[in-house]
């Protein structure tokens, strides 16, 4: 297993090179249908028969689940390369953001999926890469950039690999008294950190874990409450005697910005935060809190109180290892843009607002 490989794969289909990816069922040639052209496509496939992988949501919006019997509602689903897909048909097919612009044609067709482990670790590097859940693929051989195998894909983002990095003092607004610990893992470049504030003592602090949110954190967005919440927990931290910030950098849920602001733009079609997710491609909720218990375990934190709403944060970081001792309620005052999205959480993921 090696994350170098997993890490030289995202990296190709974010160039728009293909890659060959293998599981124990087979292997699969491919290439993102994101920013992919006409010369690149024919690049990748000159005679023009790859078929196109999309998530099993995808698939549903096309009126193409149904085709194919699978015993797995969740599994991806390969359309048929009919002769009028060219690269800029992909890429409707692809992306739902341009759905109401360019209503799809169509009638597409499902085929038989050769190997659906490959396909499900292809669909996983397109959420670890940050980009739409959709490949051009061939199963035969052909030139690629990068091969990876679906163990590959697993072990690139496992926290086990990471370490603290380094450490610092940061006086910060809220607390004079604070400081600061990066974090790394050598394949994955995401770079977490921890803002450790108080005077450490034996209670179980009062810990935040708050998921990036440039839109939100930087820029003062109203779509969302993570702004708010993030400056209200750590005024709560530095009102105990101690506790935990942890940052962490899964933007957007942990699909990556470019995909969040995709949601943002299917939420101004009508679509709720969830359905949003959903119609991408992407879980509702596709963050990872055993992150966060490793980044716990390396400060030597065993126990906590979590200042959260969202109860899967308490199971998530209970079923890797942390004891919540407490949940502390974080609830702020809606706005009339964050209202709905508000209303999802409690409706829908089971928020305690
Ligand atoms: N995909 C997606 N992500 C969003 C959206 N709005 C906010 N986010 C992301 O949601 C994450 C923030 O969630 P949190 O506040 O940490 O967690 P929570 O699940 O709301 O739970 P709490 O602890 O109760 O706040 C950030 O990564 C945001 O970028 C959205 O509409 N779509
Ligand atoms: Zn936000």
């Amino acid at each position: 297993m090696s994350g170098r490989a997993a890490a030289r794969a995202i990296d190709a289909l974010r160039r728009g090179w293909p890659i060959r990816l293998a599981a124990d069922d087979g292997a699969l040639r491919l290439m993102a249908v994101e920013g992919a052209d006409a010369v690149t496509l024919a690049g990748f496939d000159p005679t023009g028969c790859a078929d196109i992988l999309i998530s099993a949501a995808r698939a549903e919006t096309l009126k193409l689940a149904n085709q194919l019997a699978a015993a797995d509602p969740d599994l991806p689903v390969l359309v048929e390369r009919a002769p009028w897909i060219d690269a800029d048909v992909a890429t409707a097919i692809s992306d739902p953001v341009l759905d109401l612009a360019s209503p799809l044609k169509g009638p597409f067709r499902a085929l038989p999926l050769a190997a659906p482990d490959a396909a499900r670790a292809a669909l996983r590097l397109a959420r670890l890469a940050g980009i739409l859940p959709a490949f051009f693929v061939t199963a035969e051989d052909g030139p690629v950039e990068a091969e990876a195998s679906a163990q590959d894909v697993a072990a690139y983002d496992d926290a086990v690999h990471l370490a603290v990095a380094t450490r610092a003092r940061l006086p910060v607004d809220a607390s004079e008294s604070a400081e600061i610990v990066a974090f790394r893992s050598p394949d994955e470049p995401r770079e977490h950190v921890a803002l450790v504030v108080g005077r450490r003592d034996a209670t179980p602090p009062v810990i935040r874990i708050h998921s990036e949110c440039l839109t939100g954190d930087v820029l003062g967005s109203l779509k969302c409450d993570c702004g708010p919440q993030l400056h209200q927990a750590l005024h709560q931290i530095a009102d105990a005697r101690w506790g935990i910030l942890l940052y962490l950098r899964q933007e957007g849920r942990g699909i990556g910005l470019v995909n969040k602001l995709r949601a943002y733009a299917l939420q101004d079609q009508g679509f709720d935060t969830v359905d949003a997710n959903v119609r991408l491609g992407f879980a509702i909720d596709a963050r990872d809190f055993s992150v966060a218990a490793r980044m716990l375990d390396l400060l030597g934190v065993r126990e906590v109180r979590l200042l959260t709403n969202n109860p899967n944060k308490v199971a998530g970081l209970e079923a890797a290892g942390i004891r919540v001792a407490e949940r502390l309620p974080i609830i702020l005052p809606a706005n009339p843009h964050n209202e709905r999205y508000l209303a999802t959480k409690r409706d829908r993921t089971g928020h305690q607002l």
